[in-house]
């Protein structure tokens, strides 16, 4: 059972999320916003190379396979890997508003151990959105998409300008990713809710 803190609670004059009109049509790929992400770049050899795939409405689907590198306990993933999942399955999902957000608060539910080789299959969606604050909820199941549930998270994340990366970034990298030759990827890292 979810036991939500008052501080993952929308406030009343909270709204309804909009899609961006130009989001991804649901089904397609969302790829990934950084090749360097432990959680969705292929540049990591240990990283979870999470693919989420958009859905209707702002929700949005996503895959992740645990590998030997990602056990806790012998041949069980770590938590702290699958709250890495929902992390960047979430995070994903601001991308279909068109909005640059980083985490702010993130609560996680363990509710059945994933063991290594084990698909999860997890599904999200924002919830709410006031002003620059953005509510969402996503689910990780075992044994197929419509298995027993494993994971659950709620989460607020907060929008942020390009500057909180370039300001708070390691110089090098933060060159590297503007010089990043892959328009798609630079699109979705870069582009602030025109
Ligand atoms: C040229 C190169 C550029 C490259 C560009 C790359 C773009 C890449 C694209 C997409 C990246 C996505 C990455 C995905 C990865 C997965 C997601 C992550 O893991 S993100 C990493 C983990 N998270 C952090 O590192 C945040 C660290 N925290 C902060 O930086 C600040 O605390 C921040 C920005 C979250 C808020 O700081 P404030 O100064 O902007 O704003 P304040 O006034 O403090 O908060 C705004 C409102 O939010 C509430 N708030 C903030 N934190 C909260 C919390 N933890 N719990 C509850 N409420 C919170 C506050 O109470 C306030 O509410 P009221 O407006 O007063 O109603």
């Amino acid at each position: 059972m979810s036991r939500t803190s008052a501080a993952l609670e929308p406030p009343a004059d909270a709204v309804r999320p909009v899609r961006h009109p130009d989001a991804p049509a649901p089904g397609e790929l969302l790829g990934a916003h950084y090749e360097h992400c432990f959680g969705c770049g292929g540049g990591q050899p240990h990283g979870l190379r999470l693919e989420a795939r958009a859905g209707e409405g702002v929700t949005l689907t996503a895959e992740f396979t645990v590998r030997p590198a990602h056990q806790g306990a012998p041949g069980l993933a770590h938590g702290g890997v699958l709250a890495t999942a929902l992390d960047e399955t979430l995070g994903s999902l601001n991308w279909l508003l068109r909005k640059i957000a980083v985490t702010g608060r993130l609560e996680t539910d363990f509710v059945r151990p994933v063991p290594v080789d084990t698909v999860l299959h997890l599904t999200a969606e924002v919830t709410a959105v006031a002003g620059r604050k953005i509510w969402s909820t996503a689910t990780g199941r075992i044994g197929g998409p419509e298995g027993p549930v494993a994971v659950r998270a709620d989460a607020l994340f907060i929008e942020v300008k390009v500057e909180h990366f370039i300001d708070n970034g390691r110089p090098e990298e933060i060159r590297a990713a503007m010089n990043d030759p892959d328009q798609s990827r630079r699109a979705r890292a870069f582009e602030v809710n025109p």
